[in-house]
């Protein structure tokens, strides 16, 4: 059986649209607070049955039509010759962050080493529910990678990568291509573990400028995305106006943050498959206004194509019920 969310991936018309949300795994499910309570956050990462029961509370709750693996963007740093964790109250911080433009390159590890819990986990999921749902796996794309590996953790509006971009040019196109050789090997090591679909996260790449985001990023992109053994999806926000080009980074899949209107997202794409993008912040709201503008969403994006999904992560402390709701909505549809 080929999962709902697989053929929505590849443009085909479905009865329904398949649903899931980023970061379905985490904060606002107070089981996970609780196993947090209990493990480290990367303790839980690179346990494969922690991370496997975490994975697994939203599908106990929601039933999505994909399980997004638990891990982070992060994990492959590790292979990158960097040390990081998550400082609560901070976020993560990298404690070995690139020094200039001579540290553009370090001794490299290799991905199914450094990484095996991420197989592990995987198999397990497989195993458990790949029967059911679509297993999904992710990367973090090169530009937000770098991002923390040069700022050393969070930075407002990511002054320190745009600056090393400014002053060291080619130590940028040199780290960028570094990152973007790893990650397409992790997605590949994901596709032979059993992933139906991976995402990459380039959350950040939106903060360049058109120009230097087609000239240093978008190159990477085919690369990683181009000729994958599965279905991908690209994410990047703040593409309002530009999603010609992000059309051209060698996914199947457009992922559209909340800012886009889905109807004119439709006009630019044409055939081109989509994933999205009710605003996150609209779980705050009342039940019923969640399940309005979901309908709208899904109406705006028509039968064919669309992987129903919020514009980005969800939230801590967003509602059970809401999520419930959002994912319901797409339940209820027949076409
Ligand atoms: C930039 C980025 C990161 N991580 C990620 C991105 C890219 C996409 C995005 O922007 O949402 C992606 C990510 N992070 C996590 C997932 C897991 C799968 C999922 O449920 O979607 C995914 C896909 C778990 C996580 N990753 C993290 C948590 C929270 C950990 C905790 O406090 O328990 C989870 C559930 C930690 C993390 N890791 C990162 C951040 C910014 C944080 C939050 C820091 C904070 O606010 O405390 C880096």
């Amino acid at each position: 059986m080929t999962h709902l969310l697989v053929r929505a991936a590849r443009g085909e018309r479905t009865e329904r649209p398949p649903v899931w949300l980023m970061r379905q795994a985490g904060r606002h499910i107070p089981e996970y607070r609780e196993i947090r309570a209990d493990y480290g956050f990367r303790e839980a990462i690179e346990d494969p049955e922690v991370a496997t029961r975490i994975t697994l509370l939203p599908w106990d709750l929601y039933e999505p039509d994909g399980v997004v693996m638990f891990s982070d963007i992060l994990t492959v740093l590790e292979p990158l010759g960097f040390d990081y964790h998550l400082e609560s109250g901070v976020g993560p911080v990298v404690e070995n962050p690139v020094e200039g433009p001579a540290d553009a390159e370090r001794p490299r590890g290799t991905v199914a080493e450094d990484l095996d819990f991420v197989g592990a986990l995987l198999d397990n999921l497989v195993k458990r529910v790949g029967s059911e749902t679509a297993v999904i796996g992710f990367a973090g794309g090169p530009f937000t990678l770098a991002s923390y590996a040069v700022a050393g953790g969070a930075s407002r509006n990511h002054g320190p990568i745009r600056r090393f971009r400014a002053r060291h040019p080619e130590a940028f196109r040199t780290l960028l291509a570094a990152f973007a050789d790893v990650v397409r090997d992790y997605l590949e090591y994901q596709a032979a573990h059993g992933a139906d679909v991976v995402q990459l996260f380039d959350t950040y790449a939106g903060v360049l400028s058109p120009a230097d985001y087609r000239e240093f990023v978008l190159p990477l992109h085919r690369e990683i995305l181009s000729d994958l053994s599965v279905p991908s999806i690209v994410f990047v926000r703040n593409m309002a106006g530009r999603l010609d080009s992000l059309d051209t980074a060698g996914a199947d899949v457009v992922g559209l943050d909340w800012t886009v209107d889905m109807a004119d997202a439709r006009e630019t794409l044409g055939d081109r498959p989509v994933q999205g993008n009710l605003d996150p912040q609209y779980l705050f709201g009342p039940t019923d206004f969640v399940r309005e503008r979901t309908r709208a969403v899904i109406d705006a994006a028509g039968p064919r194509g669309h992987i129903l999904n919020l514009g980005h992560g969800v939230n801590r402390d967003t509602p059970v019920e809401s999520v419930r709701a959002f994912v319901e909505t797409a339940k209820s549809i027949s076409r």
